[in-house]
């Protein structure tokens, strides 16, 4: 199976990695043509645009930043919409709105290609080992064709009916996770705060009925302020602001992912946005000293 790769972030590389070593045949893009020389190493090919990867492949898959970038790619010159065509399919990997996801669907479909949503959860490891979760959405058809790719890329994946339910899923997970960390975060400065050891909190974690992976991955390196993006702020906070605007759409009242939205942004104004989202901590730490300091 010959397929395309557009964009080639901490996500897309791996991904694409995954795929060229385990017999695909891998055409990428990325938007800093310079980044796909790695790939190159690897045996894939390089397109120069987007439009020339779809031309060459029946399947597309995207793994963009944001709504704006996947929106981009489709739409702008030498984009995906120029050349897709009746019998192509086009993957988009990246975590946007349902709003973005369908817009894309639709423009795509008129032109007689099929389209599948398929966000991920899971991060830089799970990509590499090939262990994501994928929440799909879309053309039945093309989700049914494409799980070869998918089964080297997750370990799960779930079809989820119409455009716009994985992205909303995706989003829901999101809000999820980031609320946890930042309640994480409190739980360590309140630890380190009032005099206990933080190492002694994580393992008292990790024995009972809230241990998970996050806490027991990330809060050890959090502890040494050691903040190498796997999944970087910023994104987590775009996850954060279009899960909120889901909750407005559906009157859903959510104080927590809201404050949690806030420390994110906080953290970014530090400039901390590059980072992996656990430097929020960092924030969580500033907004502390502050009040303890007016105490
Ligand atoms: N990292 C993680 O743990 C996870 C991330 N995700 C989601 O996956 C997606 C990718 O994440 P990740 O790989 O971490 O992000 P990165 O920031 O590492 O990569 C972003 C990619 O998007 C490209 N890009 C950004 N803006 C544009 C644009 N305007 N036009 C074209 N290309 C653009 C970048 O190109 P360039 O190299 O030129 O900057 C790069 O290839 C995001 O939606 C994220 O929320 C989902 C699950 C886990
Ligand atoms: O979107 C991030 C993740 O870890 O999943």
């Amino acid at each position: 199976m010959e397929i395309g790769f557009l964009g080639l972030g901490i996500m897309g590389k791996a991904m694409a990695v995954n795929l060229l070593r385990h017999g695909f045949k891998v055409t990428v893009w990325n938007r800093t043509l310079s980044k796909c020389e790695e790939l190159a190493a690897e045996g894939a090919s390089i397109g120069e645009t987007p439009a020339a990867v779809i031309k060459k492949c029946k399947y597309t898959i995207a793994m963009l930043s944001d709504p704006s970038a996947a929106l981009s790619v489709v739409f702008d010159k030498d984009g995906v919409l120029e050349v897709i065509c009746d019998g192509k399919g086009y993957i988009d990997m990246s975590t946007v709105d349902p709003d973005t996801s369908l817009k894309i669907s639709e423009a795509i479909e008129h032109k007689g290609g099929y389209f599948l949503e398929a966000p991920v959860s899971g991060s830089k490891k799970p990509a590499e080992d090939g262990q994501l979760v994928i929440l799909a959405a879309g053309k039945k058809e093309l989700y049914e064709e494409i799980i070869p790719a998918f089964d080297v890329l997750g370990k799960k994946s779930f079809y989820l009916g119409q455009v716009g339910n994985g992205a909303k899923m995706k989003l829901v997970v999101n809000m999820i996770m980031g609320s946890m960390m930042n309640a994480f975060s409190e739980g360590l400065c309140l630890a380190d705060r009032s005099g206990l050891n933080c190492q002694t909190l994580l393992d008292v974690l990790d024995l009972g009925g809230i241990a998970n992976p996050m806490f027991k991955m990330k809060g050890p390196t959090m502890l040494q302020s050691s903040y190498s993006p796997a999944f970087p702020l910023k994104h987590q906070q775009k996850d954060m602001r279009l899960a909120l605007a889901l909750g407005d759409e559906n009157a859903v009242s959510m104080p927590v992912a809201a404050a949690a939205n806030e420390a994110f942004k906080k953290a970014r104004s530090l400039g901390l946005g590059d980072l992996d989202f656990s430097a929020v901590y960092e924030a969580v730490k500033v907004a502390e000293g502050s009040a303890s300091g007016t105490k």
